[in-house]
């Protein structure tokens, strides 16, 4: 399964953050807002509307940079899969969560404390290196 997800920075420098709902593999954990790459639909394209779903925003695909990816090989009953992270630069509206539990805006040392899905402890691990801040796991 290829997924896509979006690292949005706010003006006070914090990142957004979403929590899934109970009910969903990964239930109550935090991650970044994002979901499946659909059949013929490209990587950008996915995470624009993933954006406009999730979260109620317009996002410029010019203003997706790729920034980490991490995967799993499944294996336990869950499947393969893999993860591509964009920094999203600019968005318009203002994000809600609309399918999630909450979203919450966190520095990284925040971040860090989360309770996340495997595969985002190396995402976020890695989006902290990409913007100065290597020293935290
Ligand atoms: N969106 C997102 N999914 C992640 C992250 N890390 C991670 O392991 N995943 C996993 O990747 C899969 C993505 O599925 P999703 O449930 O977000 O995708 P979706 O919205 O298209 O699914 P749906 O159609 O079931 O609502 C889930 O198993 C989720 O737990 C992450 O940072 N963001």
């Amino acid at each position: 399964m290829v997924v896509v997800a979006g690292a949005l920075r706010g003006a006070d420098g914090r990142w957004l953050m979403h929590r899934r709902p109970f009910d969903k593999h990964h239930g109550g954990l935090w991650e970044f807002p994002g979901g499946k790459v659909e059949e013929g639909e490209s990587r950008p394209a996915a995470l624009v509307r993933e954006m406009q779903e999730e979260l109620g925003i317009e996002v410029d695909q010019g203003a997706l940079v790729e920034v980490a990816s991490a995967a799993t090989d499944g294996g336990d009953g869950s499947p393969a899969i893999v993860i591509y992270l964009y920094t999203v630069g600019r968005w318009i509206g203002q994000p809600a969560a609309l399918e999630g539990q909450a979203i919450g805006w966190f520095d990284f040392a925040e971040i860090a404390a989360l309770e996340k899905p495997p595969l985002d402890v190396e995402l976020s691990a890695a989006l902290f290196a990409a913007n100065g801040a290597d020293r935290i796991k």
